[in-house]
């Protein structure tokens, strides 16, 4: 192997991860046993502010939004058109269906169902993502969920004017200003005033993302969308200037957010590791940028392509931006397996799908896309399976199978379930008249 690092991020520390552990599960705790007090409590401590109510009237957001100018509207209106095209080309997928087996004499089928409540995080700490109201709201909307509860942080300016027009053009049915681990615990566990949803989803901070995981099981979650990521892959053919402000827009999210440059291009490594600091400078989200270069920024020079690849499979970003020849981009296409979005070539910038190009921005971080895509409209559906024996015969040979198997597993109970159908066999078809 002969990649070398020219800078990496340092290795994250296991008591980081403890305490975050602790705060998050002491807070989830708390308002599982005092719900509502316990919100109050913990929007004070954590958001500054001492709130009577969370829930926003229809009055009340509409009061708001109509000082919203038209020309955001409008910017509003074409994502939310975008954004369920996508979406609903994703629900095509999914269908009612059954096929027949057993010569015709049994059915198997399934079922698509949509969940009956979600619960969507709007992340709104230090930016108001607008785009993320739409990315939870939409493809729940489409599913065809019927309360989609929609919860984001209080505070100066809180909700963001845009983000709640947002929210209640893409069709949430409820809407609360509570936010971070407050958010994740009242939707999971419900208090007074606010019903428990079935399914969380929406990205966030490192404390919702945990108190996400924390729930996990009383609840369902769509998947760890935490503090956003992106990986380059950039050869000689590399814009610099592309590559350093798209590795600084996914950075600038947070101070937790990572990039990483992988190039087959030593002088572009070189170079940019020399000049980041200057293109950091300039850009207003500066302060946040400094942090996250230097303790979540890496740059990896590979000496051939096929160990670039290697090294982002590895990786497992979030976002992966290809800025390579069109041969690259066919055999990085192929060979690429572990991200949550793929950008395919220089013209195609994270910015776009994080805003409006149509698919969902709400993507696996922190390696987890080795195991999963990003929020789709199927995690808003159930497939339902079902089954139904009509005719003897199949009966008489699945009874027979069943209960060898049951003797084999040692379950008394299942074989004797299995027995006695073959037995009490009753044709449902000519008894309901059918032929
Ligand atoms: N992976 C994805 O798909 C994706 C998409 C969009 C955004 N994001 C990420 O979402 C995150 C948004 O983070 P944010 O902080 O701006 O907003 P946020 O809404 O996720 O978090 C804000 C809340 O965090 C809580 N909080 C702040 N400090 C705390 C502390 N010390 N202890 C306990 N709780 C605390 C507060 O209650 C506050 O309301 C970023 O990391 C961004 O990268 C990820
Ligand atoms: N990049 C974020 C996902 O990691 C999504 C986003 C929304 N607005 C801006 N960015
Ligand atoms: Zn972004």
């Amino acid at each position: 192997m002969t990649t070398e690092i020219l800078k990496l991020e340092p290795e994250r520390t296991e008591d980081d991860l403890s305490s975050l552990y602790s705060t998050v599960s002491d807070v989830l705790k708390d308002i599982k046993k005092e719900g509502d007090r316990a919100v109050s409590k913990y929007t004070l401590k954590f958001d500054k502010l001492q709130l009577e109510k969370f829930l926003l009237s229809k009055d009340e957001i509409e009061n708001k939004i109509k000082n919203l100018n038209p020309k955001t509207k409008d910017l509003i209106d074409e994502n939310i058109t975008r954004i369920t095209k996508f979406a609903r080309f994703q629900l095509s997928m999914y269908r009612d269906m059954q096929i027949e087996v057993d010569g015709n004499e049994t059915v198997l089928g399934q079922k698509i169902v949509p969940i009956s409540s979600a619960g969507i995080y709007v992340p709104a700490g230090r930016f108001p993502l607008l785009s993320s109201a739409l990315m939870g709201i939409i493809p729940a909307k489409v599913a065809g969920v019927k309360r989609i509860v929609a919860m984001t942080p209080p505070g100066e300016n809180r909700p963001d004017i845009g983000v709640l027009y947002g929210i209640y053009k893409a069709g949430a049915t409820e809407v609360y200003t509570i936010g971070g681990i407050q958010a994740i615990g009242a939707l999971a566990y419900g208090t007074e005033t606010i019903k428990p949803v079935d399914k969380i989803f929406g990205p966030g901070n490192k404390y919702v993302n945990e108190a996400k995981r924390q729930v996990f099981g009383e609840v369902g979650i769509d998947l760890l969308a935490g503090p956003s990521e992106v990986l380059i892959i950039a050869d000689e053919t590399a814009n610099i200037d592309l590559v350093a402000y798209d590795l600084l827009a996914q950075a600038e999210h947070d101070i937790a957010a990572r990039s990483c440059l992988v190039t087959t291009s030593r002088e572009m490594a070189l170079k940019l590791k020399n000049e980041m600091p200057k293109y950091i400078e300039t850009l207003a989200t500066r302060e946040i940028l400094r942090v996250s270069w230097k303790e979540k920024g890496s740059i990896i020079y590979c000496n051939n392509f096929d160990e670039a690849l290697e090294y982002a499979n590895n990786y497992a970003p979030e976002h992966l931006e290809l800025h390579v020849s069109i041969k690259h981009r066919e055999e990085a296409f192929e060979k690429l397996d572990n991200f949550g979005s793929l950008f395919m070539n220089q013209n195609t910038p994270v910015v776009f799908s994080d805003k409006l190009i149509g698919t969902n921005h709400t993507l696996p971080t922190n390696r987890a896309s080795r195991y999963t895509g990003g929020l789709n409209v199927g995690a808003f559906l159930k497939v339902l399976t079902f089954q139904e024996v009509l005719g003897e015969v199949a009966l008489k040979e699945l009874s027979r199978r069943a209960f060898e198997q049951s003797k084999l597993e040692g379950l008394s109970g299942h074989a004797k379930s299995a027995e006695l159908r073959a037995k009490l066999f009753k044709d449902i078809r000519i008894n309901s008249g059918e032929e």
